[in-house]
C-alpha cells in the first residue's frame, strides 16, 4: 500500500503506479540519504527499493545492468580505467569484469548501506565488488569528480537513482563537465536516462548539456524493464572531442571477447544485434526530442 502511495504522488511519475505483490519485507531502515528497503515478490524474486522506487530485481536487472555497462565498452577499442557512479549494488561492476582489457575499475557510492544490503540479499550482484580490479571509494561522487584527474578514465559509466533524492545533483551541468574531463579524448559516457515515455522533457535538458560538453557524439539508446515505470529506461551515450565513437556498431563485440559470456554469471540480456537496436527510436523521440 505505501508503495503505491508514493508512486501517485512521485514527481517522476504523477498518477501512475506500478505495483508488485509483497511476499515478505526482507529489510527496511534508513541510511543517512534514503529508506532502503528489500522484500522478496512473488514472480520478480527479490526487489530493492530506495525511498520507495524500485531501482532493481533478480529476475530483470540483466536488461539494465549488461545494457548500461556493454553499450560504452563495446564501444571502444580496449577499455582500461572504468568509473562507476552509484551502482552500490555491485550489478555493473560485474558486468565490466567480463571485459579482460579493464585494469582498474573504480566506484563512488554515496550510500554505504546500498553495498552492505546487496552483499546480503543479492550476492548475484554484490560479487561484482569481489573483482580485485575494483577500488571502492565511498562518497559523494559530486566531489570525486572534481577531484579526478583529466583525462584518467576510457569509459564512465553512471548508474544513478532518481534526480528526487541523493542523485539530485547528477542531472546538473557541472556533473557533467566534470564527467567529461575525467574521460580521456575519445573517452565514453554511459548515463542512465529515464523513460522516453514519461521524460522527453528532461531527456531534452540532459543531451542539451550534453551536446554542450562532449565534443564527439551523444546517442540516446533505450531498453526494456518491466520493473521500471512504463517498462523501458534509455541510456545516454556521450563521447569526448578525439578518436570519433560509433556507438551504432560494437567495434569491441562481447562474443569475440574470450570467456566473457560466462564470466561468474552468464549474459541474459545483452548481445551485439540488441546493441545495434537499442539506438532504434520511435518517431515521436525522433522528432519531439531530437534524439536523433
Ligand atoms: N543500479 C540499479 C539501477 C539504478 N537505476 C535507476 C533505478 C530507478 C529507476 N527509476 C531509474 C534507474
Amino acid at each position: 500500500k505505501a508503495l503505491k502511495e508514493y508512486y501517485f504522488n512521485n514527481p517522476m511519475w504523477p498518477g501512475e503506479a506500478h505495483s508488485l505483490k509483497v511476499e515478505k519485507i526482507l529489510f527496511k531502515e534508513k541510511s543517512e540519504y534514503q529508506e532502503v528497503m528489500v522484500f522478496e515478490s512473488s514472480v520478480y524474486g527479490k526487489v530493492l527499493v530506495l525511498d520507495g522506487i524500485v531501482q532493481l530485481t533478480e529476475k530483470d536487472e540483466c536488461a539494465y545492468q549488461e545494457m548500461i555497462t556493454h553499450l560504452p565498452l563495446c564501444s571502444i577499442e580496449s577499455p582500461k580505467n572504468v568509473l562507476v557512479v552509484g551502482g552500490g549494488d555491485g550489478g555493473v561492476l560485474r558486468e565490466i569484469a567480463r571485459h579482460s582489457s579493464v585494469e582498474l575499475i573504480d566506484i563512488c557510492e554515496i550510500d554505504k548501506m546500498v553495498i552492505d544490503v546487496s552483499k546480503e540479499f543479492f550476492p548475484e550482484l554484490a560479487l561484482g565488488f569481489e573483482d580485485p580490479r575494483v577500488r571502492l571509494s565511498v562518497g559523494d561522487a559530486v566531489e570525486f569528480l572534481r577531484q579526478a584527474a583529466e583525462g584518467k578514465y576510457d569509459a564512465i559509466i553512471v548508474d544513478s537513482s532518481d534526480p528526487v533524492g541523493p542523485a539530485q545533483e547528477l542531472v546538473e551541468k557541472p556533473f557533467f563537465e566534470n564527467l567529461a574531463r575525467a574521460l580521456r579524448p575519445g573517452g565514453v559516457l554511459c548515463n542512465m536516462a529515464e523513460s522516453m515515455w514519461l521524460h522527453t522533457h528532461l531527456i531534452q535538458d540532459m543531451i542539451s548539456i550534453c551536446r554542450e560538453t562532449f565534443k564527439g557524439s551523444v546517442h540516446y539508446a533505450w531498453t526494456s524493464v518491466p520493473t521500471y515505470p512504463s517498462g523501458v529506461i534509455g541510456f545516454l551515450l556521450c563521447s569526448t572531442e578525439g578518436p570519433p565513437v560509433d556507438f551504432k556498431n560494437p567495434i569491441n563485440p562481447i562474443e569475440k571477447i574470450e570467456g566473457a559470456l560466462q564470466h561468474r554469471r552468464e549474459l541474459r540480456f545483452y548481445n551485439s544485434e540488441i546493441h545495434k537496436a537499442a539506438f532504434c527510436l520511435p518517431s515521436f523521440v525522433k522528432k519531439e526530442g531530437n534524439l536523433a
